[in-house]
């Protein structure tokens, strides 16, 4: 497209998903005092009783962030607050309300509707959050969803991107790739048939269900020796680098390091190299596990404590160091480059 001048007409796709976020992150008035607005996985007001209150929202869209033919509308509801949910846990928080706004095409099937509302509010009822309300409209042609969240935090139990300090340990409280590897199994599943019922269900699993972890959340929250916390959305390298920018720190990751279930193991055998594997887990996205800095002082009892407690280790993946805000990536202990698998506007 042109404009009069016959100028190359710039689009959103030229500016990608952060520099729009900047423009309007720029464009408002100065917030007041005790308020963090854009930058964090929730913004953080003034709540009652000298507490923080936490907003968070998310939008699904059908063909961007799930496929009718491919997905349960129950685990489709399922989704839409799990990944609400853990942007809550992402900041030490407990959740507490929601509210939902869907976008219909006219001609979705009642059941469909019904089969996500299950799914929702089985979650809903799980972590006892309350639906508070909403919007409903028409839809041209996808089912878009948006949920926002509330919850709260204690103020010294808060977590926020910027707090990384130098010499923390990495953790994350999962393991990684599996979501992506679902995707992939999605997307080819000729490719994946030889792979065994067991794993690719439990790959699959991962990715239409993911588990938000809200208790682990509430208890790293509490400990002091956790400085900093995201969730795991946009995959490991790329929310690495939202901690290492708000955190103006570099952030070092060992692609050896990284823990992979036995079933993304599985999976990595077909037509995959065991270094484009271990890609894969750095850069595939939708783990919603937590990412997070902990002093290296006390990183062996924290990670000691939280396994007696989640019955799941806290696996360290890299650490946190004076530099330019960035993230390395390490083979090995020699620098390897690593492609940023998804993003939703694909020009930088
Ligand atoms: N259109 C927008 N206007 C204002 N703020 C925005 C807008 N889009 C995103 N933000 C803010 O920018 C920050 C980063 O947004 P982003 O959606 O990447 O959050 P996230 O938690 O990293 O990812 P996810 O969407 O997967 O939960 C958040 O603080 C969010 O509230
Ligand atoms: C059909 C289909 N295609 C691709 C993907 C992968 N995907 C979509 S959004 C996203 C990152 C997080 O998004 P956001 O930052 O918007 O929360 C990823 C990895 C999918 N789930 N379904
Ligand atoms: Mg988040």
């Amino acid at each position: 497209m042109t404009d009069s001048s016959s100028q190359p007409l710039q689009t959103v796709s030229d500016l990608g998903e952060e520099q729009i976020i900047r423009r309007f992150a720029g464009s408002g008035s100065d917030l007041p005092a005790g308020i963090t607005g854009i930058g964090d996985d929730c913004a953080v007001t003034e709540g009652v009783g000298g507490q923080k209150q936490l907003i968070g929202t998310d939008l699904l869209i059908e063909d961007i962030h799930f496929r009718s033919e491919w997905t349960s509308y129950r685990d489709l509801g399922h989704k839409a607050l799990a990944v609400n949910l853990s942007d809550i846990a992402a900041m030490g928080g407990r959740p507490e309300s929601f509210f939902l706004s869907l976008a219909l095409p006219g001609s979705m099937p009642v059941t469909r509707l019904d089969g996500f509302r299950k799914g929702l509010m089985e979650l809903a009822r799980k972590y006892e959050v309350p639906l508070l309300g909403g919007d409903t409209t028409r839809s041209p042609d996808a089912f878009m969803i948006s949920v926002m969240i509330t919850g709260r935090a204690d103020p010294e139990h808060l977590k926020l991107r910027n707090g990384a300090r130098n010499g923390d340990i990495l953790c994350v409280t999962g393991p990684l790739g599996d979501s992506a590897a679902g995707l992939s199994i999605l997307e080819d599943p000729e490719k994946y048939s030889r792979l065994s019922e067991d794993h690719r269900n439990q790959l699959l699993q991962q990715h239409f269900r993911p588990e938000p972890a809200v208790r682990e959340g509430r208890w790293l929250g509490k400990q002091s020796a956790v400085h900093a916390m995201i969730d795991l959305s946009d995959g490991l390298l790329n929310d690495a680098r939202h901690l290492a920018g708000e955190s103006r720190c570099r952030i070092t990751i060992a692609m050896e390091q990284l823990p992979l279930s036995a079933d993304f193991e599985a999976f990595g055998k077909i037509e995959r190299t065991p270094e484009q594997l271990r890609e894969l887990a750095a850069a595939g996205g939708e783990d919603y596990h937590l990412l997070l800095t902990v002093s290296q002082a006390q990183y062996s009892t924290v990670a000691r404590q939280f396994e007696q407690r989640f019955g799941r280790a806290l696996h360290a993946v890299g650490t946190v160091e004076p530099g330019p805000p960035e993230v390395r990536t390490l083979r090995n202990g020699s620098p390897v480059e690593i492609q940023q698998h998804f993003q939703h506007f694909n020009r930088p």
